[in-house]
């Protein structure tokens, strides 16, 4: 196990994305004032330790302190809760809630679209936890079920939970070590984004659009064999409506995919309509719902003041578009080498300096490798602009450094050493679920659990069914009451239902035999079809002698 800061050992390696390593780790004791949560000791967290190349970044480690504060405030029952934030050395690392249960890209390869309904119920969570963040200033920019990681309700519900919030903030340093046109998934990137134009809240309603149409039909809109495609679609595409989105769906997917930023609903308005559709295309919706439903644009009202993403309108800062070189043309600045697009792929990081194929630029020497992490520059040997005097961000790191003067520092045998070798799963010992959930949603299905999605992929061959995780415990049922009615007959297959039938039938049968002149008949020898006939006739004169009667 490896310590981070004196307060977190990193036990087993959960996943890895563009920006770091999300591990699973335990508190070794309870954090400082600094960390928004204290957690308790044995408490099993998730750390995501950034990367090396983001670690050694001055501006990255500037934004990481200074924002700080930002990213421990964003609390949302719809946002993995970042814990604490810990710098030591030259290691960058957030603490979260560890949460158990699949990642939304994940659940959807394995389990298909969603239905309308559940489409729409499962992102008006997303759009009320941006609309918390929005709220307080903070745009996510990298929106991709990806970055949705399903936690069970309390009812075994699913409950989505947005993650990697900051996380495309923080990479998107702009430092002079570091000229990234955009952060983002191109699948989900924002045709603003994309231009290098300035970007608002309004990218994230972008992404949700993407999202919806993706959640519901199972894949995302604009796909190509490149990145450099993907990323024109955006610009120039407009989706179409498969047939399986009902019409009032549609109208949100198409309001949020809308070029324009400023036609783009603000995230609030985006989940009242998002929930008056659910209301409105399910099976049991009343006309008025319906109604309402159908006419959901008028309730997709654009954001009045939507929240700047800093320094992404060329201005201050210096990156971004001002990096690019003002309102570049997107094909000067996307990576036209880009071969073999993968729209699952992790955040990438497009460069703008770098020429497609040269040194520095993708598919060159320095640049991007194999993984989606692209175009990080070589780090200079000092901080930016440091001259004689001290930059800013070594006297931050500085004081970081001190607050974890406490840390054990330990040299471990590199068969010990979980970063070096495959990690070994470790028992965990039973705790308190990391998250107390709100009130139960309804409708989609129930995620699987992570262990035991992880146990699963180890065994081989892979199951190819989705099992569903073992189903909560059921109060016991009360003893059945009995009914009040004991004459009620509730059908032929209950046991009373049939005995009081068959008595009927009895009984019928005796007062046919007593009153009718059935007896006579067989006693004559009729056959059935002569008593039938004979019986007939008889009532047929009956009525004619009393029709002749009343002549
Ligand atoms: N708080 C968390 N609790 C449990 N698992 C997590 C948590 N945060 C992330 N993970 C898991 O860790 C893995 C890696 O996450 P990460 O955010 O680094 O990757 P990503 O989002 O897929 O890629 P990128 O960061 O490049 O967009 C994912 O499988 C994710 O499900």
């Amino acid at each position: 196990m490896r310590p981070v800061g004196s307060k977190y050992l990193l036990e087993e390696v959960l996943g890895r994305g563009a920006t770091g390593t999300v591990w699973r780790a335990r508190q070794r004791e309870t954090a400082g004032a600094e960390a928004a949560v204290p957690g308790q000791p044995g408490e099993t967290v998730a750390i995501k330790v950034l990367k090396e190349e983001l670690a050694h970044d001055p501006d990255v480690v500037m934004r990481f302190l200074r924002e700080r504060s930002v990213l421990l405030r964003l609390t949302h029952p719809n946002i993995v809760r970042t814990r604490d934030l810990v710098v030591e050395g030259d290691l960058l690392a957030l603490v979260m809630d560890l949460i158990d249960g699949p990642d939304l890209h994940r659940y959807l390869r394995e389990n298909g679209p969603f239905s309308p309904v559940g489409t729409a119920l499962l992102m008006a969570q997303i759009a009320d936890a941006l609309a918390a963040s929005h709220h307080d200033g903070v745009v996510h920019r990298d929106l991709k079920p990806a970055n949705v990681l399903l936690a069970t309700g309390p009812g075994g519900e699913m409950h989505p939970m947005l993650t990697d919030f900051g996380i495309a903030r923080l990479a998107d340093s702009p430092g002079q070590t570091r000229t990234h046109e955009f952060v983002g998934t191109p699948a989900y990137v924002a045709p603003e984004s994309a231009e290098g134009r300035p970007q608002t809240s309004a990218v994230d309603i972008y992404g949700c659009g993407i999202m919806l149409y993706e959640l519901v039909t199972g894949r995302p809109p604009f796909a190509g064999e490149t990145a450099l495609e993907v990323l024109h679609k955006h610009l120039s595409e407009e989706p179409r409506r498969p047939t399986t989105v009902p019409e009032p769906l549609w109208t949100v997917i198409e309001h949020c995919l809308r070029k324009n930023p400023d036609q783009r609903p603000s995230a609030v308005n985006l989940a009242h309509g998002l929930r008056t559709v659910a209301a409105g295309v399910g099976v049991h919706a009343s006309p008025a719902q319906a109604e309402a439903a159908l006419g959901v644009a008028a309730l997709l009202i654009p954001d009045p003041a939507p929240a700047a993403v800093p320094g992404s309108g060329g201005g201050g800062g210096g990156h971004g578009v001002g990096a690019a070189g003002g309102d570049a043309d997107p094909t000067q600045v996307l990576p036209t080498g880009a071969s073999a697009y993968d729209p699952n792929a992790a955040t990438a990081f497009l460069p703008a300096g770098g020429v497609p194929g040269g040194p520095g630029g993708p598919g060159g020497p320095g640049g991007p490798g194999e993984d989606a992490t692209r175009a990080m520059p070589p780090v200079p040997p000092g901080p930016p602009g440091a001259g004689d005097g001290e930059h800013p961000w070594q006297t931050q790191l500085r004081a970081a450094r001190d607050r974890n003067e406490h840390t054990q520092v330990q040299y471990l045998d590199p068969e010990d050493d979980p970063l070096r070798r495959r990690p070994q799963r470790r028992p965990a010992p039973p705790q308190e679920p990391a998250y107390a959930p709100p009130p139960p949603q309804p409708e989609p299905p129930r995620p699987q659990p992570r262990r035991q999605q992880q146990q699963r992929r180890r065994q081989e061959p892979p199951p190819q069914r989705y099992e569903p995780p073992p189903t909560p415990r059921r109060e016991p049922r009360p003893p059945r009451q009995r009914s009040a009615n004991p004459m009620r007959i509730p059908g032929l297959g209950c046991l009373k239902g049939c005995l009081f039938s068959i008595l009927i039938l009895v009984v019928a049968a005796w007062l046919i035999w007593e009153l009718t002149p059935l007896q006579s008949w067989v006693a004559e020898g009729k056959s059935l079809w002569q008593a039938t006939v004979d019986g007939f006739n008889q009532v047929t004169d009956w009525f004619s002698e009393l029709g002749r009667t009343f002549e």
